[in-house]
């Protein structure tokens, strides 16, 4: 009989969505061709249920050679039931299997008598029927032990096994859970599918199938201690310290695009879900890992399966709340891991190590996220598109290296027509002067002052937010980029080439930037110091964190300085920096276009570097690299003078201590500046001095005194008194 075109399509439908669960073209076209005579050529009862009852009549279907070996391993199959129970997982190490939710709907349906009969001469192996009775029953076991709430499985898949290799040519994927010794089972049959990990028909299905067993009651306190199977495609999660919970993970290597995978090792498969976890959904928690998201997982069965309305219990997180970061702040926190790697705190994410050099007791800064290059959290807009980069933006007509050509070319254009950077890669003398007199000038400045409300007034949570006051205009530099003729080694791309040392280019000769995150000897926490002398104007580091809008930032402070925080003490130190340049320009500011920075979850090495008022060592200047729109920027470090080999690195947040309405409660300075702003650190001192300390800040230009007349001033300064009433600190 000639098929129509429909019909083959359909076919071909009915063979591709079969093979998921290994059933062989052949198989599927003999079948099918019996269902059609049987439905008389409709298929509406065919596809229903993704197939189902083509699955099952193929699970059905008879091969005559096999019939009479079948129907005797049949008839052991009641007697061995509960032997072969036991061992469902040996089995499923070695077999091939398949599964079907809707099979698993009309078995569970199926008086047992009418499905051992309905069992003669079928094809399929005994342990894959027998395999799937065994969940089912567990689970049935398992409504009657328990709260009769579980409804792990229920939208699950029944699992099949199969011994026979040519019936089952690419089995789906198989739950084998081993069925703990009753020493430690504790007379629970719990195993089952978890709820929905995969259907073999969803077209995302991978091949894995994740189950756990075993009562869980420890899975709080579990260490998550990970064992893998000595076998190439399979590994487990034990959840609790003492055998009674776990997760399988078992690979169905025929979905895998070629003979020879390998189920990689836990290590691997956590730090790559991890990293997942970190691009696909946002979670920023640093001491997020995968286990304990395994570990959470099991809880959260747990408390559902046995809390008192058989689902509602809360396993101390807030639910609603969407923000990963708070659901996993609830997490467990049995779980160790180190989080650093004392000889280097990039994880490999710098091209140099960047050690961590930590006092005796070998005591570590907080785990967080290492990361090199800033990425946005949530609702910031950046536009980086090329198309923004005008020819007035970029110079795609130069070659080789901008800073040898004798004219400077439009990338210099931001800069007053002059490179900010010498051919040795230092910043210019001019430039470095204008950018540190800004910082040390303030009243000197020009200030922008936002049209609409301040993102920053916002910030501050009141109702009625004050008007702006004001925002510095920073000076920029304008490196280089994607759309420039120069090469990747122009003199005029600096900071987006990152800490990494780089011998062939001469600068390096001169900077040679060792970082070492320390433990400072004050009250500061940790610190950043280079182990070599760095110039005049040498880049240091760029502020590397996540791109946040000032709401969000305002949001997770918010979250910080609540009560569950306070107890963790997770808001000691936070790390924001806003990114507030060009606000002015364009009318009222949109929410995800006035950005900050934050290194405290994500963040690089300069997270580290300590605060300094006024006489600091090093100054973040706004550099323009792949965009014009100065919404979004990078804040690059580069030394104001020379710094001695070993000497804290630190530059001026240019906190105001005397604004007590800040998100961002500041902390107590202990720069030891002779200038210091902090009130609170100076007027128990000596108040009288305040006046001329602000005075002097905010007029005197430090460069220009002389060191004759610098040690007068300073004599007068409240932060020498304890020098000169014997060294006692009095602040
Ligand atoms: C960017 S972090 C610097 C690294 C920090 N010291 C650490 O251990 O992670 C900023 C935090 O460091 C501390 N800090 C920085 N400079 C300080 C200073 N001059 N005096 C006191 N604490 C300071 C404050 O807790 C601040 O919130």
């Amino acid at each position: 009989m000639e098929l129509s075109k429909t019909s083959m399509e359909k076919i071909d439908d009915a063979i591709k969505s079969t093979a998921d669960f290994g059933f062989s073209k052949e198989t599927v076209v003999r079948v099918l061709k019996k269902l059609l005579k049987v439905y008389d050529g409709n298929w509406e009862h065919i596809e229903a249920d993704n197939y189902s009852v083509l699955a099952d009549a193929i699970l059905s279907d008879s091969d005559p050679e096999e019939g009479q070996k079948k129907r005797a391993e049949k008839k052991n199959l009641d007697s061995d039931h509960h032997r072969k129970k036991l061992k469902t997982k040996e089995h499923g190490q070695k077999a091939k299997s398949c599964m079907h939710g809707s099979v698993k709907r009309e078995l569970t349906e199926v008086p047992r008598q009418q499905e051992a009969e309905s069992l003669e001469g079928r094809t399929t192996t005994n342990q894959l029927l027998e395999s799937s009775q065994t969940i089912i029953s567990k689970e049935q076991k398992m409504k009657k032990s328990r709260a009769e709430t579980t409804k792990i499985g229920e939208n699950g898949s029944t699992l099949f096994e199969s011994q026979d290799p040519c019936t089952f040519e690419t089995p789906l994927a198989v739950m084998c859970p081993e069925v703990l010794e009753p020493s430690c089972h504790n007379g629970h049959e719990d195993a089952h599918m978890i709820s929905g990990v995969k259907h073999p028909t969803d077209k995302k299905f991978k091949g894995i199938l994740v189950a756990h067993e075993g009562q869980m009651v420890d899975a709080c306190s579990s260490q998550a201690i990970v064992s893998s199977k000595d076998f190439s495609t399979n590994f487990e999660v034990e959840l609790s310290n003492y055998g009674k919970g776990k997760l399988s993970f078992l690979f169905n290597p025929s979905l895998a695009n070629g003979s020879d995978f390998q189920m990689p090792g836990i290590e691997s498969i956590c730090k790559a879900m991890e990293d997942k976890c970190l691009r696909t959904y946002k979670i920023l928690e640093p001491n997020f890992s995968f286990m304990k998201l395994l570990d959470d997982i099991c809880q959260c069965i747990l408390d559902l399966g046995s809390g008192p309305n058989g689902g509602s219990a809360d396993s101390g997180g807030n639910q609603n709340n969407p923000s990963n970061m708070q659901a996993i702040q609830h997490l467990p926190t049995g779980i160790k891991r180190q989080y650093h790697d004392v000889n280097d705190i990039t994880r490999g994410e710098e091209c140099l190590s960047i050690p961590i050099v930590s006092g005796e007791d070998g005591v570590l800064p907080p785990p967080f996220y290492y990361i090199s290059q800033n990425t946005t959290f949530q609702a910031a807009y950046i536009n980086l598109s090329l198309a923004r980069i005008g020819d007035e933006n970029c110079c795609s007509g130069c070659f080789g290296d901008c800073l040898a050509e004798p004219l400077p070319c439009a990338c210099a254009r931001e800069t007053g027509g002059e490179f900010a950077y010498t051919r040795d890669g230092l910043l210019k003398e001019g430039f470095l002067d204008a950018c540190v007199s800004m910082l040390r000038e303030p009243l000197e400045q020009s200030y922008f002052y936002c049209k609409g409300v301040c993102p920053i007034e916002q910030m501050k949570g009141v109702n009625k937010p004050e008007a702006c006051k004001g925002h510095r205009i920073k000076k920029f530099i304008k490196e280089c980029w994607r759309k420039c003729g120069c090469t990747r080694n122009c003199g005029n791309r600096v900071v987006q080439r990152g800490i990494t040392p780089d011998y062939t280019l001469y600068v390096c000769l001169l900077n040679l930037f060792r970082p070492q995150v320390f433990l400072t000897p004050g009250k500061k926490g940790w610190g950043l110091r280079s182990a070599e002398n760095l110039p005049r104007g040498a880049f240091v580091c760029e502020y590397v964190g996540e791109i946040l809008t000032n709401t969000e930032l305002y949001e997770r402070n918010t979250e910080l300085s609540g009560k569950n925080n306070q107890k963790t003490g997770k808001a000691k130190h936070t790390y924001p920096v806003l990114l507030d340049s060009d606000w002015g320009t364009e009318g009222v500011l949109k929410d995800e276009e006035a950005l900050c920075l934050d290194g405290t979850f994500y963040g690089n090495v300069a997270r580290f570097i300590n605060h300094r008022c006024f006489d600091c060592n090093i100054t973040a200047i706004p550099v323009e690299i792949e965009t014009p729109d100065h919404h979004y920027y990078h804040l690059a470090f580069f030394t104001t003078r020379e710094v001695e080999p070993f000497e804290e690195l630190t530059w001026d947040y240019e906190i105001d201590f005397d604004d007590v309405n800040h998100p961002v409660k500041a902390f107590k300075c202990h720069c030891g500046s002779k200038f210091c702003r902090d009130k609170r650190r100076i007027s128990s001192c000596f108040a009288g001095d305040i006046l001329s300390l602000r005075l002097y800040q905010l007029t005197v230009k430090a460069d220009m005194l002389s060191q004759e007349d610098l040690n007068l001033e300073l004599w007068c300064y409240p932060e020498n008194i304890q020098e000169r009433q014997g060294g006692a600190e009095l602040c």
